[in-house]
């Protein structure tokens, strides 16, 4: 069986998008997602993102990571597909029901509301998420968040002096994580631009995460150390986060498609 995709990034962070909004594809299962998201021997993406239609939107994101795991978020995605969709979309997803509007070269999403209960990011037991009190080398005191995916957030005076790609697997698979964790860092720079650089779940360093700077820019604003709207400034570009207390997170930014191609399916198992 032949099947299209839709090669496409947020600020360098990539996807294969497949649309069954209007052709159902067989049921897609943690290996052939795997398969697919390969880069030596598949496609080749970050995460790869599956369009279904929806009873309550207008349609529904499943989102895999590299790894394969099905997972309930992805900001950068979320731009991706407003932008494809081309008009205002409401989206569901297993994080929530968003809503996005496409901009030329990009979207601004609603991201819903952020949650900080420590059994709703979840962590194994409870613990003040504004500031916790455990530490992994030179990282310690980070909050945590859930925007439809787990978050945990460290401040540093510089976010290239930390070794990430050895110490974010340590942390995203620690105990204190029953669901594993997404690891972000973030140097304040202003009260209107935070650096980040972040090891995601399931995928590893990326070049920028969505739902990684909307985690961030939120703790930060908790903590008072920056205003709202704030820019945060990824590896692959810059990002507009708004929220106050109570509310729901905007997040604006670019999105791209990159080309348009086809693959067998029975090639992936
Ligand atoms: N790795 C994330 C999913 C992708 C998030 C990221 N690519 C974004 O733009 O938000 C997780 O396992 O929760």
């Amino acid at each position: 069986m032949r099947v299209p995709f839709i090669k496409m990034h947020g600020l360098g962070n990539d996807f294969v998008v497949l649309d069954a909004r209007e052709n159902a594809l067989p049921a897609l299962d943690t290996s052939r997602a795997a398969a697919i998201a390969d880069r030596h021997e598949g496609i080749g993406c970050d995460q790869l993102i599956l369009l279904e239609p929806s009873k309550s939107a207008d349609f529904r994101m499943r989102i895999f990571n590299q790894d394969g795991s099905e997972v309930g978020a992805c900001g950068n995605a979320t731009r991706a597909v407003a932008l494809l969709h081309g008009e205002e979309a409401r989206i569901e997803t297993a994080g929530g029901l968003l809503s996005a509007s496409p901009s030329d070269g990009g979207a601004s999403v609603d991201m819903g509301a952020p949650r900080f209960d420590w059994d709703a990011i979840p962590l194994a037991y409870p613990m003040d998420t504004l500031s916790m009190p455990v530490g992994w080398e030179m990282l310690e005191d980070p909050g945590a968040v859930n925007v439809g995916n787990p978050h945990v957030i460290f401040f540093v005076e510089d976010t290239d002096a930390v070794p990430l790609d050895r110490i974010g697997p340590d942390i995203e698979n620690d105990p204190l994580f029953p669901e594993r964790v997404n690891v972000n860092l973030a140097t304040i720079e202003s009260r209107s631009r935070i650096r980040l650089r972040v090891w995601e779940r399931g995928a590893g360093l990326t070049r920028a995460c969505g739902t990684g700077a909307c985690a961030t820019a939120v703790h930060a604003m908790r903590r008072k150390l920056v205003d709202s709207p704030v820019i945060v400034a990824l590896p692959g570009g810059d990002l507009e986060i708004a929220w106050e207390p109570g509310g729901t997170i905007q997040m604006t930014g670019p999105a791209t498609e990159s080309f348009r191609g086809s693959f067998e399916w029975d090639d992936y198992a």
